[in-house]
Order: C-alpha cells, then structure tokens, then sequence
C-alpha cells in the first residue's frame, strides 16, 4: 500500500481559499498512492483559536466540496485532515474527513481530547465521544487527531477494533517536536501498527510548527520522516509486516489489564 502524507504549509499570509486550492492540487497530485493523509485543522491553523469562530464550516462546506473534488480525481482514499467543524445545533469541533476514491464521504471523526487545558480548542470546541475505524482493501485503519496522540488507552481501543494503520494528523508546535516524535514511535511500538502521523509546517498565531511528519512501522522502526518545511512524504508499506510482527512477538496476547 502506498501512502502520501502532505505536511502543508499553514501560513496567515496565505487565504484559507488559496490554500485549499493549493491543498487539492498536492492531493492530485497523488495519484497512483492508495492514501493520502493532510494534517489538523489546516484551513485555518490548528492554533488560529480568534479564527475558529469566522472559518468554522458546516460538515458539508467548502473544504469537504474541495477534499472530496480531489479524491475522486486523484482516485484515492483520502484522510482530509480536520476542519472547525460548526454543528447545526451551534457547537463547534475538531472533525475529520475522510473520503474514498469516488470522493464519497466514508467516515468522519471528532476529536476526542482536545487541547489546551483551560483555553483554546479545550474551551471553544466540544468533544467527541467515537472511536473511528475504517477498512480500506489492504488495511484496517484507526484514526486520531493530534492530542490525543498523548492518550495510549485511545489508540489501544482502536487495537481492539481491529486496526493495523494509525493515521493521525496534527499541528503539533515545534517546541514540543520531541514529545511528537517518540509518542509517534511509542504508539507503532505498543500497539505493533503502522503509523501515519502528519503534522503541518510554517507558523500560525505565533506558533511554529514542528513538521517532522513521520511514517513508523509496527517495530518501531521510521520508514520515512519530513524535515520542518512544507513536503510530501511518499511510503511504500508492506501490510504483512503487521501480522507477522504480532506473530514473531505476540506481546499484545500477553495483556492481563483492560481486556
Ligand atoms: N493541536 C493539538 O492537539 C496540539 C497538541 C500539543 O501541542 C501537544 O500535545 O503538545
């Protein structure tokens, strides 16, 4: 399975308009992979908390149009990353789109944990309650969304449910690019799948953003990794990895808590 992930550049100085456009064209240009995966929230900036209110979109709104336009050109499965998400009872929240390769919509996911401890996402946004699978032809995926890269009980669910691809797309800031790194690996390692995690580059709202976009396999090893600049990372992945790693090393079947 071939996997592309596009750690676009979130820029002020860029339209939110523009760099939709801009995030469909890298998506086209993408085909021939089988996934293509955008990070957090980069219409707006995962950290443009004033502009959470004025871009929030109904489900249904500009960027799931644009998304879904690109993965049916592109023919490919597309994790869209996340947008502000504006509920039609009035809440906002962190969702993601993910579209298959006839641009239908095939899943979405609210954030669960969100950021910020007293402020911010944690106070503008409501939380979501779901876990989210979704089998694609080679592989069973389990998504989540930045934040909740912290949280192993989460991804551990996901295990249960049968992933073997995490994918999680973040804007995770450059001071705490350390923590993203060996969490990322942490979550391969722990729960013995394929991760997917894609950051975003440039600065929003004052924050630098790490970047390092990061392919791991389920031993822990990093198959491709981006620098802090705007780049497509293209992996190859060999799905049987994940069975016979479980196989060779079945730690997982030597749980005795929270089975
Ligand atoms: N957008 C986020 O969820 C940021 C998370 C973060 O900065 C951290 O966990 O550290």
């Amino acid at each position: 399975m071939r996997a592309s992930l596009i750690q676009i550049e979130v820029d002020p100085d860029e339209s939110v308009e523009s760099r939709r456009v801009r995030a469909g064209s890298l998506v086209r240009e993408q085909r021939g992979s089988d996934l293509v995966v955008l990070p957090e929230l980069w219409p707006v900036g995962a950290f443009a908390f004033e502009s959470f209110g004025t871009e929030a979109e109904p489900l249904e709104g500009p960027t799931f149009e644009a998304m879904s336009a690109a993965a049916l050109d592109a023919g490919v499965w597309l994790h869209a990353g996340s947008i502000v998400e504006r509920d039609p009872d009035g809440p906002l929240y962190n969702t993601s789109l993910i579209f298959s390769p006839d641009g239908e919509l095939a899943r979405t996911y609210r954030k669960i944990h969100r950021f910020g401890f007293d402020k911010g996402e944690a106070v503008l946004m409501s939380a979501g309650d779901e876990l989210v699978t979704l089998t694609l032809p080679e592989t069973k995926v389990g998504v989540a969304t930045c934040y909740d890269l912290r949280f192993p009980e989460l991804f551990r669910a996901l295990v249960d449910a049968g992933a073997q691809t995490l994918v999680i797309p973040a804007g995770w800031p450059a001071r705490r690019r350390a923590h993203w790194s060996l969490l990322a690996r942490a979550r391969a390692v722990e729960n013995q799948t394929y991760v997917l995690a894609c950051g975003t580059a440039g600065t929003h709202a004052g924050v630098e953003q790490a970047g390092y976009s990061v392919v791991v396999d389920p031993w822990g090893e990093v198959l491709a990794e981006a620098g802090a600049a705007e780049e497509v990372l293209t992996v190859d992945l060999d799905m049987a990895r994940v069975a016979k790693t479980r196989e060779e090393f079945p730690a997982l079947k030597d749980r005795v808590l929270g089975r």
